[in-house]
């Protein structure tokens, strides 16, 4: 509980989901404490910018900063970009790895097709977890005492509401995973934890927002939370600094995660037990209108859903 706090500095971070968004904001931000840099992604012009960003920060000369692009679809796929990265510190394992790399795409589930609801747990639950199981076991065969490996869910990795079917059960599994992964890393001294954003204006949020029912965007901005990439990356760090097991950045879900904690450990006794006090008493309120907002939505659906053809 009083435990040191972590320094990055001179420390190999391995960023998947580094080219954008908030993987990219938290490279920036470890690079700028002096840690070595690796992201991973797809698209090789992006890897290319936010590389050139990333130069533009250093801040000694024998920083190792790197950009590789291999998709994270597979196991194989995962371990070889992992292998990739650890190639110029000797095939050492990196000290931390942080999985950002992920994408929704809401729709309402009676719309939704088998291979929308198969690659929202691709993509949000197998991309992460292969680059886990990948960097777990090499930290493990390596003895890798004091490393570090962090998932990234969401807000719907705590509660859920509609048009997130194929993507909050992901997160959901996420959650499931890293409480897993926290209790049996102990047997080799590494430490798991993971990261809940709210809505965060990311590339990523313009994109499934083109696709995004109104009434589900219109819930989630009722929140009236939206926080820059840079802003949740910086709650993120702070969260990985403390090495608390389950890291937010914003009021909202800190209520969902002291009211859903299990058996994890809280962050701080006093303020976590304040949040899942008025969880108790918030959160039937806040349901009890996002109900009323669904059952009020029943005739435009219905609607929508004829002009469609789906009753056809
Ligand atoms: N933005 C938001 O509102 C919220 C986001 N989140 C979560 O936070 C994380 C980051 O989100 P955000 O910054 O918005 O996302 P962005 O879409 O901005 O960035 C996603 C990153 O992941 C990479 N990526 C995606 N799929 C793959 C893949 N299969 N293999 C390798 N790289 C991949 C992308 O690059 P490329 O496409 O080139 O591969 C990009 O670098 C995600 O896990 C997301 O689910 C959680 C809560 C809210
Ligand atoms: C008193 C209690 C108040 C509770 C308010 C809670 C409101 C939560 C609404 C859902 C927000 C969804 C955020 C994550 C979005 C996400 O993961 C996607 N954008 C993925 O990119």
């Amino acid at each position: 509980m009083f435990s040191k706090k972590w320094n990055p500095d001179g420390k190999h971070v391995y960023i998947t989901g580094g080219s954008t968004g908030l993987g990219l904001s938290l490279a920036q931000l470890l690079t700028k404490k002096g840690a070595h840099v690796s992201i991973v992604a797809r698209n090789q012009d992006k890897l290319d910018k936010a590389l050139a960003s990333l130069e533009e920060l250093r801040v000694n000369p024998s920083q190792i900063l790197k950009a590789y692009s291999h998709s994270l679809d597979t196991a194989s796929a995962s371990t070889e970009a992992l292998e990739a990265a650890c190639h110029p510190f000797e095939g050492q394992a990196p000290d931390a790895v942080v999985t950002c790399a992920g994408g929704a795409a809401p729709g309402f589930f009676v719309e939704l097709e088998e291979k929308d609801l198969f690659n929202g747990m691709q993509n949000n639950y197998w991309v992460q977890a292969w680059t886990a199981w990948a960097a777990a076991k090499k930290m493990a065969q390596q003895k890798k005492k004091g490393s570090k490996i962090v998932l990234v869910s969401s807000t719907l990795g705590l509660m859920s509401m509609l048009g997130w079917a194929s993507y909050a059960p992901a997160k959901h599994a996420l959650r499931g995973l890293a409480d897993t992964l926290h209790s049996e890393m102990m047997l080799y001294g590494v430490s798991v934890s993971i990261f809940f954003p709210p809505t965060m204006s990311t590339p990523g949020l313009d994109q499934e927002n083109k696709t995004k029912p109104a009434i589900v965007w219109k819930i989630e901005e009722g929140d009236g939370v939206l926080l820059t990439a840079d802003q949740a990356a910086v709650s993120l760090w702070k969260g990985i600094e403390k090495g608390d097991a389950h890291i937010t950045a914003d009021f909202s879900t800190s209520l969902f995660r002291a009211s859903g904690r299990g058996a994890m450990p809280r962050n701080n006794w006093i303020l976590d037990g304040l949040y899942d006090f008025v969880a108790y008493i918030a959160v039937p309120f806040w349901r009890a209108g996002v109900d009323n907002q669904v059952r009020g939505h029943i005739q435009e659906h219905e609607e929508y859903l004829g002009k469609k053809g789906f009753y056809a």
